[in-house]
């Protein structure tokens, strides 16, 4: 048993390598400088980026500026970044929702801080800091769902993209109003929004600023499921939703995720070899062992 633990603890360093390797997309060799874009966000204050971690393995990250529709304040966009680092460590974790406060989601960058750093070096900065933080939150090992109540607009589009599911409530909106500021996505919403929707009906939501109500987000398979519930009910039925998802011990359904990125953004022979590192984490492991000694039947 000795030398089986040292090798799956091996695999499991190789793969925690592996993983961790590649999290953040932007660094100082392409010219990112977070310190720096951090210290000019940090000026643009208001609202929170509040987590919290449940004992059943599910975490809540809420966008939370109610009073400008949960825009992303300079100090809202640096506290994303570190909420996500949190959850990056967090190892009993299996599932994540990220909500708006108030029953909206999120509109966006907030326009006075997008104002103060128009100019296009800041402005990248800016798109780097998302771009990084919101691919860490879609290559984090939990299953993510966005619950969205009233507007995801610009921003808060490209931020619901970055969960593996979204659930909308009636009368809710994705809307991608970039083209209308003379814009084009630059949290990384449009590159993923292709993988999810296929780049025609993408070229569609972008061009045409187009409203994406519940029914055709499912039509398009932007959204999950549409929730009939009350307000102050959503966020207990998204959890109702996600539980199928996570059931089980957090090492499998981390495992789980982790293969489904690899096959998602490797190529074929690197995202097989990463399936087998990941397998070579489970099998064997304590929940395989159990469930083969209790002959688990699958009926
Ligand atoms: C790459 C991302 C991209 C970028 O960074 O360049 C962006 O995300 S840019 C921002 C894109 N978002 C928007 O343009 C949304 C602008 N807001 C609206 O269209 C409306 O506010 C709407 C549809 C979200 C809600 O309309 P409603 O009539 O229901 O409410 P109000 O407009 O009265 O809004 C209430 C209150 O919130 C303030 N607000 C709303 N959105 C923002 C925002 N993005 N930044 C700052 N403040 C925002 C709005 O000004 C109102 O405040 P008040 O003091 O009462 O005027």
């Amino acid at each position: 048993m000795g030398i089986f633990v040292c090798r799956n603890s091996l695999r499991m360093l190789n793969v925690r390598w592996l993983y961790h390797r590649c999290l953040s997309l932007y660094n100082s060799n392409h010219g990112f400088n977070e310190a720096k874009i951090k210290e000019k966000l940090a000026q643009f204050t208001g609202g929170s980026v509040d987590l919290s971690k449940m004992d059943n393995g599910i975490a809540e990250i809420c966008i939370n500026n109610p009073s400008r529709m949960n825009a992303f304040t300079g100090t809202m966009m640096i506290e994303l970044e570190e909420r996500i680092s949190d959850l990056e460590n967090w190892k009993n974790g299996k599932g994540l929702i990220v909500y708006g406060a108030e029953n909206t989601f999120c509109s966006g960058s907030d326009l006075n801080a997008v104002k103060a750093i128009s100019n296009p070096q800041e402005g990248m900065m800016m798109c780097m800091l998302m771009q990084n933080t919101l691919t860490r939150l879609q290559r984090l090992p939990l299953i993510s769902v966005a619950l969205i109540q009233g507007k995801a607009l610009g921003g808060g589009a490209e931020l619901c993209t970055a969960c593996d599911f979204r659930l909308m409530t009636e009368g809710s909106e994705i809307r991608f109003v970039h083209k209308q500021m003379g814009l084009v996505p630059g949290w990384g919403g449009a590159a993923r929004l292709i993988h999810l929707i296929g780049s025609r009906h993408a070229l569609k939501l972008l061009s045409g600023a187009l409203r994406v109500h519940p029914e055709n987000a499912l039509e398009l398979g932007l959204a999950d499921n549409i929730l009939l519930g009350t307000e102050d009910g959503f966020l207990s039925e998204a959890e109702n939703w996600i539980m199928p998802y996570i059931k089980g011990p957090s090492d499998v359904s981390r495992a789980v995720k982790k293969v489904i990125i690899s096959g998602r953004e490797q190529k074929l022979e690197d995202a097989l070899r990463t399936e087998k590192e990941i397998f070579g984490t489970v099998w064997g492991g304590l929940a395989n062992l159990q469930a083969l000694a209790k002959g688990t039947k699958h009926k």
